[in-house]
């Protein structure tokens, strides 16, 4: 299997994230991305190569204009107020505050955040770029014929909605690749997220669509972050009504529970006549991961590939969650030797 990868991860950085009342170093590392880069040539999945730009507009056909320019401008604002500090929110824009944009960047900084775990820094807005480029890319390499390839995405998109960003997420790479396998003329594509937490961004951007089905199995917003999104009655809106499907699971819930709900959702896109499956590969459903309450274990990884690959669909993987540093590396290239084994 193909990936795709770039350097250009690593200008994501950040410092520090408020996390259950403290700051704690951030989760979304770098190392992450390195681990998992290794494993990939370790396991000689197949050949790596660099993204193509594709510029602003792929990422304009699912963000706000508005948005992308806080993102790119927001640095720079920030430290001309002498902050050489990751920029994280103070406030939000919470019921009954006025939904007005405010013009300075520490009001914006509020205004587009959905948390405090997603500091940007110097590097954010070409980190996030290059991300989506890399997903961008896989996308061109489905519709040139691949049968799956592997976008290996950091920083992650899944939580990054229309217009705000949150959960380590800034542009929505999967939501940004599915756009581009529709604009290159995939009729109807699917979107499954597996990671632990719930993608209510690629739910956000598509909650309207017919066209673009989204599915996510997760820990139940009940008690799991990000706790406002997710629901099970959660079933698109207008033209999009019954085009989206939340698999919301207890935390804790045993890995049998888990595929349960994998075949549920696999049997729905295979109803809806999927032309390419977008797959928002999160790995934090893992039992070691130090965030998340699942109970996969390694070799439940390579079940998830197989069961993936028995859609025969054109498939491209984009990387979200993982937290679990040492294992993920494994566990990613798990899902996409299962996905190649099955044939
Ligand atoms: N106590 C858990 C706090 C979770 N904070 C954000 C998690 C983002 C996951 C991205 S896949
Ligand atoms: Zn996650």
């Amino acid at each position: 299997m193909l990936t795709v990868y770039s350097d250009a991860h690593r200008l994501q950085h950040g410092q520090s994230e408020l996390i259950d009342g403290t700051l704690k170093p951030c989760f979304e590392t770098p190392s992450r991305a390195d681990m998992v880069l290794a494993a990939v040539r370790e396991r000689e999945l197949g050949d790596i190569i660099h993204p193509r730009r594709h510029g602003l507009d792929p990422i304009l056909r699912v963000h706000d204009a508005d948005y992308a320019r806080f993102l790119e401008t927001a640095w720079q604002r920030w430290s001309d107020m002498g902050r050489d500090y990751d920029a994280l929110p103070k406030m939000w824009q919470i019921r009954r505050l006025r939904e007005a944009i405010p013009d300075h960047v520490e009001g914006q900084l509020c205004y587009y955040s959905m948390d405090c775990g997603t500091p940007i820094t110097a590097g954010t807005w070409a980190a996030a770029t290059a991300a989506a480029d890399t997903a961008l890319t896989g996308a061109d390499r489905l519709i040139g014929g691949e049968r799956a390839v592997f976008a290996l995405t950091r920083p992650p998109g899944h939580h990054a909605a229309f217009d705000y960003c949150g959960g380590y997420c800034f542009l929505n790479n999967a939501a940004i690749a599915a756009q581009a396998l529709r604009d290159r003329g995939m009729r109807k594509v699917a979107v499954l997220d597996v990671d632990y937490h719930h993608g209510n961004g690629t739910q956000d951007i598509f909650y309207r669509r017919a066209d673009v089905l989204f599915l996510s199995i997760h820990g139940d917003p009940r008690t799991e972050y990000p706790f406002f999104l997710g629901f099970a009655d959660e079933k698109g809106e207008g033209e999009g009504l019954g085009y989206n499907f939340n698999f919301p699971l207890s935390a804790g819930s045993c890995v049998s529970t888990w595929f349960v709900a994998l075949d549920c959702a696999l049997d729905q896109i295979a109803r809806f006549g999927a032309e390419a499956l977008v797959v928002s590969l999160g790995v934090d459903t893992y039992r070691g991961d130090p965030i998340s309450r699942f109970q996969l274990d390694s070799p439940d990884f390579v079940t998830l590939g197989a069961r993936l690959a028995g859609l025969k669909l054109p498939t491209l993987f984009c990387l979200e969650g993982g937290y679990a540093v040492g294992p993920i590396g494994t566990n990613v290239v798990n899902v996409l030797a299962g996905f190649e084994a099955r044939g």
